[in-house]
């Protein structure tokens, strides 16, 4: 494969892209294209993907991390259709090696591929010096996935359409959170499914109804916001996964500020009064035998970005404090 003369391959990009948590998940009726209309609030959190990417004379993929067995390393892999994707837009002849280093979990509801493809899309952008504007990119993430986008832009989000119309919205303050994680993860897809048999039709969604979880953002209130959360796939998720239930009852029982499952599950988030008490939640979970993995985080963090290896490049460099 030749490459153009003003592409530069001869360093390695390293970008740090987050998980995410749904703080709002609201969800109306399946649509023709067979895609819900969602009205959520994302916020990302501090669990992250670590993209690397490499010149190389082909596409191609490996993964470490937890959970990375489960990962495929075909052309599905996410962050590979990703950089194909950003190939094509720009007409670069160019391969490129990336390693993905999975913190975010696998099929968890807090869009690990979809943090891989925006971690791609960045890190091939300044590996290949392609310089697309954050709109364009944003583009791309789009038909890669419906958290892509947010996964690129970070912090706290409001998504409309499929969730890839991103507004950004004002927050205050540290949240702190513990997750408890599932070895075995939930399909997306399967879950809107037995959200569409729940509902049988019957939904619609209302766009005051996170007036509440806006304002305790805006006031940095942690107390009012554990009030807030509220997910729509959250029956469903129980439906496929009824042991979540207990998860849910012993983050409350540590006193939880609140408790839902996360995105699609199966993984469940808690808000934490502080740091410390994350840590509390996370060894409830593991004292009750409700996990197979605890984490805690912090957020609101930026989106993917450049941590090592394009100074000048387009992803802004990482001021690792955060
Ligand atoms: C549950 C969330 O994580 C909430 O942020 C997202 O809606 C899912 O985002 P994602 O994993 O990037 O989803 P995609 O890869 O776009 O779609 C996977 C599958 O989820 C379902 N899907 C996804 C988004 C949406 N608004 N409606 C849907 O019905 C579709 O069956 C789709 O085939
Ligand atoms: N780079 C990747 N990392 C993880 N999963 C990937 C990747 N590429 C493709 N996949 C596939 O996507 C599926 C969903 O993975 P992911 O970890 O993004 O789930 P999720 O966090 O539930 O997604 P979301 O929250 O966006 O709905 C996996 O089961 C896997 O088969």
């Amino acid at each position: 494969m030749s490459l153009p003369s003003q592409v530069r391959t001869d360093r390695e990009v390293r970008v740090r892209a987050p998980g995410k948590v749904n703080l709002s998940l609201r969800v109306g009726a399946r649509e023709a294209d067979g895609y819900h209309p969602l009205a959520t609030v994302f916020q990302a959190v501090s669990l992250y993907e670590e993209v690397v990417a490499r010149p190389s004379t082909a596409l191609s993929v490996t993964v470490s991390g937890q959970h990375s067995h489960l990962v495929p390393t075909g052309p599905e892999n996410l962050a590979l259709a990703a950089a194909q994707l950003l190939a094509a837009r720009t007409g670069v002849d160019a391969g490129v090696h990336l390693h993905l280093h999975k913190a975010v979990p696998v099929a968890g509801g807090m869009a690990g591929g979809s943090a891989d493809a925006a971690g791609a899309l960045i890190a091939c952008d300044a590996l290949w010096r392609t310089g697309l504007a954050r709109e364009e990119l944003a583009d791309l993430a789009a038909r890669l996935g419906s958290d892509v986008p947010f996964s690129l832009a970070g912090h706290t989000a409001i998504g409309t359409g499929r969730g890839h119309l991103l507004t950004p919205a004002m927050s205050r303050g540290e949240y702190h959170w513990a997750f408890a994680v599932r070895d075995e993860g939930l399909s997306t897809a399967r879950v809107f499914g037995v959200f569409d048999e729940l509902i049988s039709g019957a939904t619609r969604l209302e766009p005051e109804a996170d007036r509440a979880l806006m304002q305790a953002l805006r006031a940095g209130d942690a107390p009012a916001l554990g009030r807030a959360l509220h997910n729509d796939l959250q029956h469903a998720a129980l439906e496929l996964a009824p042991s979540l239930a207990e998860s849910l009852a012993v983050a409350e029982d540590a006193g939880a500020l609140g408790v839902l499952v996360s995105g699609s599950g199966p993984t469940v988030a808690a808000l934490a009064r502080s740091r410390q008490h994350a840590l509390v939640v996370a060894a409830a979970w593991t004292a009750a035998g409700v996990a197979d993995q605890v984490a805690t985080a912090v957020g609101p963090v930026p989106g993917a970005r450049v941590v090592h290896g394009a100074r000048g490049g387009v992803g802004d460099v990482a001021d690792d404090s955060d």
